[in-house]
């Protein structure tokens, strides 16, 4: 197919799909989008970093082909202001796999979300955020090293689906005459309205994803996050829909918290997933104080985005994590972060999140030992306290440098492996 202004690399094949399955030659094209603000610093420093690994892992057998898409502030300038542009969203389904960097989205006015755009037509359904300590790393937990999770988000519904009325607006007025006289609801005169859309469709989709990666990453639980006190009809029956999912798809493998103490005396036996669940707000605390409790994490859309960047603080920061937005075979891997514009431009952040990203990737399309040695070097470089400014303000002694200094620190680090 021909595109307008994307250029795929001259060499350099397609990721397939085949039976549900990715094909990945040893040549691949990935698709990659620079991103806002910080994503001029963290890209091509991540470009370094991870071309050095694959060059490292396969001497030169296996080889990233990247072509540049375009999304965001750079997709405005060379599409006439066109912040989304049509071939982009063909192009990520065409190469199935790609990396972008953060998007800015204007708060309180303006255009909406341009993550959430993507997320939601591409039906990229699950927003997958492990988090995990590594040595050397900044932490205000005194066990770090006890959390090791990974965040199952719902990324296309709820309020974050950005279903709203603004006060004033005539639709407002419409729906809250509606609400009011057919429905006896009862609210504020000038109420802005937000609709939140939960699915049983959406929730039992996000949750297969969970207990599948628990099944294949032999993670021993799977917890269903919720306010479904509160938001029974939406949080709780994510819940309740979970743990349907669960019995009717995954009986044979899973058992509910109330099996686990009634018939296994809280020992969970060989091969079985305990699901449980946690109402939202206590999520938070326990994250800090018991965290080895909690694998895999299964969350709506608004509670997951808090939850993430709350974990993340544990293991070193938003600098740190990594995540990915993924269908069934379509992925696109992302940086937890935003575009953090007072650093844009200042080869200053820390590019480790991105590059994490880039980490999940490469372990998606099955080159693993990229990853190694990232995750080697990392702690290398961190160990010897060469850090960004986020680290460094956290450890006594340290050495900062820039983003790009980093990066190169990085692929010294991997070619003397
Ligand atoms: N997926 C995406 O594309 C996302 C986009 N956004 C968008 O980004 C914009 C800014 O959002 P904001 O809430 O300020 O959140 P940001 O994540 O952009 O920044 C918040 C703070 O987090 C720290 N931080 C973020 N990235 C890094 C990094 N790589 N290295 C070190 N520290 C980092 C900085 O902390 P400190 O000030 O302490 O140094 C920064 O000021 C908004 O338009 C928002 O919509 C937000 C989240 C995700
Ligand atoms: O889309 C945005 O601008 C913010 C999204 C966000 O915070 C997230 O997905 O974590
Ligand atoms: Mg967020």
């Amino acid at each position: 197919m021909g595109y307008e202004h994307i250029k795929l690399p001259e060499s350099g094949d397609k990721i397939r799909v085949d039976n549900g399955r990715l094909v990945v030659s040893d040549q691949p094209i990935l698709g990659f989008i620079e991103g806002d603000g910080i994503g001029v610093d963290i890209t091509p420093a991540c470009m370094k970093v991870w071309n050095a690994a694959v060059e490292k892992a396969y001497g030169g057998k296996r080889k990233v082909h990247w072509a540049e898409l375009y999304l965001g502030e750079k997709a405005g300038g060379i599409y006439g202001g066109d912040y989304f542009p049509a071939e982009t969203l063909e192009a990520v389904k065409d190469l199935v796999v790609s990396i972008k960097g953060p998007l800015t989205t204007p708060v309180g006015e303006g255009f909406r979300s341009l993550n959430v755009s993507l997320r939601q037509t591409l039906d990229l359904y699950a927003c997958v955020r492990p988090v995990k300590y590594y040595q050397g790393v900044p932490s205000p937990l005194k066990k770090p090293g006890e959390v090791d999770a990974v965040i199952f988000r719902e990324n296309t519904e709820d309020v974050y689906a950005g279903l709203e009325y603004e006060s004033g607006s005539d639709e407002n007025r419409k729906l809250a005459k509606f609400l009011r006289e057919e429905m006896g609801a009862d609210f504020f005169e000038d109420a802005g309205i937000g609709i939140k859309p939960i699915s049983a469709y959406g929730s039992k989709r996000l949750v297969r994803k969970a207990i599948q990666y628990a099944i294949d990453n032999d993670r021993k639980s799977v917890t269903l996050v919720h306010k479904g006190n509160i938001m029974k009809f939406t949080e709780g029956a994510f819940r309740k829909w979970g743990y349907e999912l669960a019995a009717e798809e995954f009986g044979d493998v899973t058992i509910t918290e109330d099996e686990l103490w009634e018939k296994y005396d809280g020992t969970a036996p060989d091969g079985k997933i305990v699901i449980k669940d946690r109402i939202a707000d206590i999520m938070f605390q326990l994250m800090l104080l018991r965290p080895a409790e909690f694998e895999v994490l299964a969350t709506m859309n608004l509670n997951g985005d808090y939850l993430s960047d709350s974990l993340a603080a544990e293991v070193g920061g938003m600098g740190i994590a990594p995540g990915a937005n993924m269908a069934d075979n379509v992925a696109v891997f992302e940086a937890t972060h935003g575009t953090a514009p007072k650093y844009a431009g200042k080869d200053m952040v820390n590019p480790s999140s991105l590059m994490f990203s880039g980490c999940m990737m490469f372990d998606y399309i099955g080159w693993p030992e990229v990853t190694r040695l990232i995750e080697q070097a990392f702690e290398k470089v961190v160990g010897d306290k060469v850090v960004t400014y986020d680290f460094a303000r956290q450890i006594d002694g340290a050495t900062k440098v820039a983003t790009s200094g980093f990066a190169d620190a990085l692929v010294e680090a991997i070619q003397q492996s």
